[in-house]
């Protein structure tokens, strides 16, 4: 059975203070699914997080790096430096970085490889914006954003690397992706994977759905065959809520 994952997204939200008090309240809750669960701090906080949850089940995971091992790249993090304060696993291509941020399939295939070189795991996201899904080429859209940046990799490589389908219009908006709408593209994305790679891998690598996950919508979305778990933004920033969609499965 392909591994479950709910990780939480905090964006550039919370201060030390407010970091300290969300992690403490998710501390405090019970987990009663066989989810992995993962949060996402901002790297001022990175450090700290790992300290406060040494000995949780909960990873700390950061939200970005840079494909550079060091040098003149003013502000920005290398994945050696994520690794010297306790960080496993790195979200790389989340839309608010490749809109904001310009952050193209070709940079996001560098960040992959110096991440995997690194030993570090992947959350890899990609999906489409509005225009896309109304003229019906989220499809080809999401299948060019994972092959542009993945299918240069050995088939090895999909053991650290596990997929978020984000579509963009659902993002920070309330409006979710129907459940049967993540399932169809979920299991394109597998689909897509298995003609490069062979059902094996396919099969293995687990695919998270993000955008205006919720307690009250959790369930129906996980409960698809194709979806392993979620990425969440809003929901992840209230220990109840996150926990509620932790325990949805
Ligand atoms: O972008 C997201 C997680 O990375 C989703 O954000 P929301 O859950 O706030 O829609």
């Amino acid at each position: 059975m392909r591994q479950q994952i709910v990780a939480g997204n905090w964006k550039m939200n919370n201060d030390l203070a407010q970091t300290e008090s969300l992690l403490a309240d998710l501390k405090s809750k019970t987990q009663t699914s066989n989810a992995e669960v993962m949060v996402a701090p901002t790297f001022t906080n990175l450090y700290h997080a790992n300290q406060a949850l040494k000995n949780s089940k909960i990873e700390v995971i950061a939200q970005n790096m840079h494909f550079a091992a060091n040098g003149a790249y003013t502000g920005e993090i290398s994945a050696s430096m994520l690794k010297s304060v306790g960080v496993k696993t790195v979200i790389l291509g989340h839309s608010e970085r490749r809109e904001y941020f310009n952050e193209t399939d070709e940079i996001l295939a560098k960040k992959v490889d110096a991440a995997l070189a690194n030993d570090l795991r992947i959350i890899f996201c990609f999906g489409e914006v509005l225009a896309d899904r109304k003229s019906g080429n989220h499809e080809n859209v999401v299948g060019t954003q994972i092959k542009n940046a993945l299918f240069h990799l050995e088939a090895a490589a999909f053991k650290n690397i596990v997929l978020a389908y984000e579509p963009v219009w659902a993002i920070g908006t309330g409006e979710t992706a129907s459940p049967e709408q993540a399932q169809d593209m979920h299991a394109f994305i597998r689909k897509t994977l298995s003609n490069k790679y062979g059902a094996d891998v396919a099969n293995s690598v687990s695919i998270l759905y993000g955008g205006s996950v919720k307690p009250n919508n959790a369930q129906e979305i996980f409960g698809k065959p194709d979806v392993d778990g979620g990425l969440i933004g809003g929901a992840a920033l209230n220990a109840d809520d996150f926990f509620a969609i932790v325990n949805a499965f």
